[in-house]
């Protein structure tokens, strides 16, 4: 009977976990959005975030036993429990009114439950260095896991966003914030069909901006530029503009901290230089910050090097513009979320171009999300990393650079 019930969580773990989560591209988002339809969207979502819980949850099972056995990872393995039980339950309620507002009201509760996740995680992964060894394998076995299972999370906190904001009742009287009346925009959910590059960068960069002048009491110029010349005009975009900022946020505080501390005075301006292409939109920050070795680039995308023990909120005031939280391994996933990508190239004694990618075109933005499977569980026994030279020599091909200033 499919209507049995199963004993407990386990059981319908097993059954969420075998179906793959169904990726929507930003057409689809917006397509539905633009006639966005409660009934529809609850019958979609009681199923697509079990599944999407489900597969995750059982990777977190596979984890390192030393790193499932720390505390804050029991605690957000907790959470997930939790709030796969509650979803689960609405399996069995029939889409009327009263059920679609207790839906929107547990997901907005499922939501702030796992607002913590992503420092609890890193207090984890924390707890685990300084009580163990970790090994290469332990290690990319975690930068495996931590980029699948934050991945998840961005998906998770999409739908749950969308969703919410299409039909949560702060909008007022019924009205769905399409029509743009009360908002003054045509924002449909977390997504903006009309999202300005440019003037996303400029919000962005006055912010990491304040940020540097109380820490440094200067900060560097910006020069915006739109194919290589210097440019006012909007640049519009499809995209949640939540994300760009959070990506645009992180990079100019890398890049003005790099600027101030290799500049005394006269910091050179950050340049912002923005591509639209065919296929991809480009928007390439370059700083003369000094730049990093190659060996270094790499480890700042890594979660076990860039956690270390937090500063204490008490001196909040002088928390450093960039510390190495997870600030870039997140914001390259934000970026990959549908699929695009965020690359670092850096001249070691000049400076460091930071590059996000775009898709140009709505139906090429596709979710990105984690599947789990065999594949992904052999991933998790760790095997005798061989590296693979040809490989590396790829990396290795572009030169360090030349012009030294
Ligand atoms: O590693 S970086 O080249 C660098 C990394 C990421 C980025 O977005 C911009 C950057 O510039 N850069 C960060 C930093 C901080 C303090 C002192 C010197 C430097 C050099």
């Amino acid at each position: 009977l499919a209507g049995a019930i199963f004993s407990n969580v386990t059981k319908m773990l097993d059954f969420y976990s075998q179906f793959n989560p169904s990726p929507l591209s930003i057409k689809q988002f917006i397509d539905f959005g633009l006639n966005a339809c409660e009934r529809k969207s609850y019958l979609f979502l009681r199923k697509e975030l079990p599944v999407r819980l489900a597969n995750i949850m059982k990777e977190i099972a596979l984890l390192p036993e030393n790193l499932l056995r720390m505390p804050s990872v029991g605690m957000v393995n907790q959470w997930y429990e939790k709030s796969f039980e509650e979803i689960i339950q609405f399996e069995q309620m029939e889409p009327e009114p009263p059920v679609l507002t207790q839906f929107c009201e547990r997901l907005a509760h499922i939501r702030n439950r796992h607002a913590d996740v992503v420092q609890t995680m890193a207090q984890g992964v924390l707890e685990l260095k300084e009580s163990h060894e970790v090994d290469t394998g332990i290690e990319n076995s975690i930068q495996y896991f931590l980029d699948r299972f934050y991945m998840s999370r961005i998906s998770i906190r999409m739908l749950i966003n969308q969703h919410t904001l299409l039909f949560g009742e702060q909008l007022g009287p019924k009205q769905a914030s399409v029509n743009g009346i009360g908002n003054g925009g045509r924002h449909i959910g977390s997504l903006d069909p009309a999202c300005d590059v440019a003037a996303v960068v400029r919000d962005a960069y006055e912010n990491a901006r304040f940020l540097c002048d109380r820490y440094y009491l200067a900060s560097p110029e910006l020069q915006l530029m739109q194919n290589g010349v210097p440019s006012k005009r909007p640049m519009p975009i499809v995209y949640v503009p939540s994300h760009l900022y959070h990506m645009l946020f992180e990079l100019f505080k890398n890049a003005m901290r790099a600027v101030m501390e290799c500049h005394e005075s006269n910091p050179p301006p950050i340049q912002v230089n923005l591509v639209s292409g065919k296929e991809d939109v480009s928007v390439k920050m370059s700083d003369r910050g000094g730049g990093i070795p190659r060996s270094v680039t790499d480890l700042l995308f890594k979660y076990m090097y860039s956690t270390a023990p937090q500063p204490s909120k008490s001196d909040s005031d002088t928390v450093p513009l960039a510390g190495y939280g997870y600030g870039l391994p997140i914001s390259r996933l934000y970026a990959r979320y549908f699929h695009g990508d965020l690359a670092l190239m850096s001249c070691e004694g000049y400076g460091t171009d930071a590059v996000i990618y775009l898709k140009a075109l709505t139906n090429e933005a596709n979710e990105l999300l984690p599947v789990f499977n065999r594949t992904s569980t052999k991933f998790y026994r760790p095997v005798a990393q061989l590296g693979d030279w040809s490989a590396s020599l790829n990396t290795a091909s572009n030169s360090g650079c030349r012009n030294r200033e």
